[in-house]
């Protein structure tokens, strides 16, 4: 069968989710082979991510070896993807999700509600910080960036007294462990595409839809596709406290989403709506509705 290119960003996790992709196509009959590369988004670590220009920095080399030949597929984590891909490219592959969940990771807390007064929380997501807040106001919420491994570190140096991760990262690399609770979706809704992993290959691909049709998950990809229209439809980029959230059973789609004001001037809007979903354009139909609701509510 064909020999198969992975382009894949060099973190730990970025490098288990291109594996995992890997050993799934393998499975297969594929050949594939792993391309590492640095992003702009590895290299800019000392920023927050909505003021240095948001989801695409992780992104855009991945698609330059793309377009280069230089690599066939690329392994994303949905959230990192930006709502609308650059002409030529598509996401060709939604995979069943991880835990979407966020997760409260500390040494000496059990979860939220155990943090003294004023304690210091570490999240550099600004629906993280309004979530938060949210729920308890007292909190200082300081920035915290790099990857997976760099984040606890910080933590276990305790420069923070909790952190908050998606649950998804710290589970596929074994990290499970320091998940002292994971926040139900009422209490930290998680963002858009949170814990499902997407491949991206040129639109001119067609030879590969057949290879990847078997990885495709069909209730991830009709949430994914409704929480993604909610960030489009509120022209979502990573500068937008934004949350929104679908489960799939049976053949019933509920969405619920949630819009934070950067100020903080006002608590954070809710909306939720559910339908009888059969296909990605319904989901997002689903989507656009519920984010003209938030709208309703007063989000901007
Ligand atoms: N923003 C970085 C990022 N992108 C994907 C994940 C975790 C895995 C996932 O959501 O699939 C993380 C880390 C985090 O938010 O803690």
């Amino acid at each position: 069968m064909s020999k198969l290119v992975i382009a894949t960003r060099e973190s730990r996790l970025a490098l288990w989710q291109a594996e995992h992709v890997k050993s799934l196509l393998e499975a297969r009959g594929h050949q594939v082979s792993l391309l590492g590369m640095t992003t702009r988004g590895d290299q800019i670590l000392d920023r927050s991510l909505s003021k240095v220009g948001g989801k695409g920095l992780f992104v855009k080399e991945l698609e330059v070896a793309l377009e280069e030949g230089r690599a066939d597929l690329a392994v994303h984590s949905l959230k990192d993807v930006p709502m609308d891909l650059p002409a030529g490219f598509a996401l060709a592959c939604v995979m069943e999700r991880e835990d979407p969940r966020d997760a409260f990771v500390s040494s000496r807390y059990a979860g939220l509600a155990e943090l003294p007064q004023g304690a210091v929380v570490g999240t550099s997501s600004l629906r993280r910080v309004v979530l938060l807040r949210a729920m308890r106001p007292d909190l200082k919420i300081e920035p915290l960036r790099g990857n997976l491994d760099t984040r606890l570190r910080k933590l276990d140096e305790g420069q923070f007294d909790a952190i908050v991760l998606a649950a998804a990262g710290l589970k596929r690399l074994g990290l499970g462990e320091r998940i002292r609770v994971a926040f139900e979706p009422e209490e930290m809704l998680p963002a858009a595409g949170q814990g499902a992993l997407g491949i991206e290959v040129l639109s001119a691909r067609r030879d590969l839809l057949d290879a990847l049709e078997p990885l495709s998950h069909h209730a991830t990809a009709l949430a994914v596709s409704a929480e993604r229209a909610v960030s489009r439809a509120m022209g979502g980029s990573c500068s937008m406290p934004l949350a929104a959230f679908a489960t799939f059973s049976g053949e019933f789609l509920q969405l619920r989403a949630a819009w934070g004001d950067p100020e903080g001037a006002v608590p954070p809007v809710r909306a939720q709506s559910a339908l009888i979903a059969a296909d990605v354009s319904q989901a997002a139909a689903l989507g656009t509705a519920v984010a003209m609701r938030l709208r309703e509510g007063g989000a901007r």
